[in-house]
């Protein structure tokens, strides 16, 4: 059994990895006897070393750990960054996980998070390269920073509308520049085929009525996975 982790820069999910299938934990969660079973852990983490510190405390010492990064190649896929290791392994291995699900296919890969990154691979393997931009979050997080009198609260998951307040303001122009980027990318290459992925997958796919766009949560999990024989 493995335990896969994705450190992300708000929140870390892990899942158990046993038998090609994944199960959702809570890692501070996981007792003794759970630790004993798991022969390795693969990390990737977008983090600050401070947080990858926290994460590699909560590991017992014995067990082994494989901090992934970006490479030039793996899997058949080609980074497009001049140096590898700079693409954020996180969308390294989204795109792994997608090219595992959806092979020899054009596919756009948007995982929302703390950021929103979107990242062409095109059917032969090669990444185009990509994008990105702030979450819808973190949209109206640095924009209350920038500004004396705009303030922020919770984004409405309703359709875009205009707004009458400072807050409902912000936030829909959070809602506005994700999806309008969501839409640019789209419209970019519009034959490939979408991937949404990341904390705020759900809700774009949602807005995007007319579009055929897929949500697949696991993204990053499905890349993480592709390590474990290879090591
Ligand atoms: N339970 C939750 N906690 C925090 N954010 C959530 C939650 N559910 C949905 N979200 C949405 O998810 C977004 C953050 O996404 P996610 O949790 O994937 O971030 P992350 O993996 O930490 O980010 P990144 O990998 O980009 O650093 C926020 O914009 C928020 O709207
Ligand atoms: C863009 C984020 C923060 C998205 O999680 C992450 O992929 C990252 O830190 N990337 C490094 C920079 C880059 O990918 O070009
Ligand atoms: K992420």
């Amino acid at each position: 059994m493995q335990l896969l982790i994705d450190q992300g820069n708000s929140r870390t999910k892990a899942k158990l990895y046993h038998q090609g299938e994944f199960s959702t934990v809570a890692m501070t969660e996981l007792t003794a006897d759970q630790w004993q079973q798991i022969d390795q852990v693969l990390i990737a983490s977008v983090a600050s070393v401070g947080q990858q510190q926290q994460l590699q405390h909560i590991i017992p010492p014995t067990t082994p750990v494989r901090w992934l990064r970006s490479s030039a190649h793996a899997f058949g896929i080609t980074n497009s960054y001049p140096l590898p290791e700079k693409l954020g392994v996180d969308r390294w291995l989204a795109m792994l996980g997608a090219a595992l699900l959806y092979p020899a296919q054009s596919v756009l890969v948007i995982d929302a998070g703390t950021a929103v990154t979107m990242d062409w691979l095109d059917a032969d393997g090669m990444h185009a390269g990509g994008w990105i931009l702030a979450g819808l979050q973190t949209q109206q997080r640095i924009l209350v920073a920038a500004t004396a009198q705009v303030d922020a609260d919770s984004v409405s998951l309703q359709a875009l509308q205009p707004a009458t307040s400072t807050t409902a303001a912000v936030a829909e122009g959070a809602k506005a520049a994700v999806l309008g980027a969501v839409q640019q990318a789209i419209s970019l290459r519009p034959d490939a085929m979408v991937l949404l992925t990341g904390g705020d997958a759900a809700f774009i796919q949602q807005q995007l009525k007319n579009s055929a766009v897929l949500v697949e949560p696991k993204l990053i999990f499905y890349g993480l996975a592709r390590f474990i024989d290879n090591n």
